[in-house]
């Protein structure tokens, strides 16, 4: 856990206490007493961006249903810069009040991506209502405060217990190993320690072997990339940017060369970060 050495800080996560951002945020900063929760992305990356918030929490990629494609385009719009990242496994649970029972259950609550990630199990329920709702926490509060058996929330364990619910049916994402990356991000950079990996934007020239010859400076300096993102740009129909994550610090020689390369070569290059990747990897 690090506060990347700004003391005091005031910190801005996606949705409330008992989301899965609430857990990155709390695995990350060693003080979170200073904590204001937003129910949209945007609001949290305007936030960090205005300086109203040091740091900002929220997800950016997920094992199972991939890049989390509103995030990247805030990141780069907004001009934030990417400090830091967690990993949090993501182990989803129907959540209903204590006195209810999965038969009664007709509507169920959660994030787009807590639907998505559990969409074969959902599948098996044609005839529950889903309602799209703010973060996971959230959806547990709602049906908390409903006080309807029929309502259920997919959540975490940790919503469960926040929001007085029970567990009716455990561990109901498709994918057994379902990870979330999260990244924290700032208006400015942070000194840290140990930055070992790196975060770009690129637009290249519309021409065969551009995004090769790219990645190819990764190559050559052994630069393990480590995420793709390509994001359509507002504007210029089927043109897009690629938002890359690799390894690498800018205090090697390697990996400021290939910078450079790419400066030379890209149409537009921007470094949106480059900062201590998560210690811990995929823990749980
Ligand atoms: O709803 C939450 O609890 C969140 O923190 C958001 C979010 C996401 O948007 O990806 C985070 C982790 C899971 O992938 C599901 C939902």
């Amino acid at each position: 856990m690090t506060d990347n050495g700004r003391n005091p800080y005031t910190l801005g996560c996606f949705g409330a206490p008992g989301s899965y951002s609430d857990a990155a945020m709390r695995r990350h900063f060693n003080d979170v007493g200073r904590v204001m929760y937003y129910d949209h992305f945007e609001d949290l990356v305007r936030a960090v961006a205005s300086g109203e918030r040091t740091y900002g929490v929220l997800p950016v990629e997920n094992s199972s249903t991939g890049g989390i494609a509103e995030v990247y385009d805030l990141v780069w719009r907004y001009e934030c810069r990417l400090v830091g990242e967690e990993y949090i496994r993501v182990q989803h649970q129907l959540l209903g009040l204590k006195e209810a029972a999965l038969s009664d259950i007709e509507e169920v609550y959660s994030h787009p991506q807590g639907f998505a990630q559990c969409y074969d199990f959902l599948r098996k329920h044609p005839e529950w209502r889903l309602h799209t709702y703010f973060s996971t926490a959230q959806s547990a509060g709602e049906v908390a405060a409903k006080r309807s058996k029929t309502a259920a929330a997919i959540a975490g364990e940790q919503a469960a217990e926040l929001y007085g619910l029970k567990i009716l049916v455990p561990d109901i994402a498709a994918n057994k190993t379902n990870y979330t990356r999260f990244i924290i991000i700032s208006a400015a950079d942070c000194a840290a320690v140990r930055k070992d990996k790196l975060t770009v934007v690129v637009i290249t020239e519309h021409v065969p072997g551009a995004l090769y010859h790219v990645l190819g400076h990764f190559f050559h300096r052994h630069m393990n990339m480590t995420h793709l993102e390509s994001r359509p740009i507002p504007g210029r129909p089927f043109e897009y940017s690629f938002h890359i994550d690799v390894t690498g610090s800018l205090d090697e020689v390697g990996t400021a060369e290939a910078v450079e390369e790419l400066k030379r070569h890209c149409k537009y290059l921007k470094i949106l970060g480059n900062y201590p990747s998560a210690k811990g990897g995929m823990v749980t």
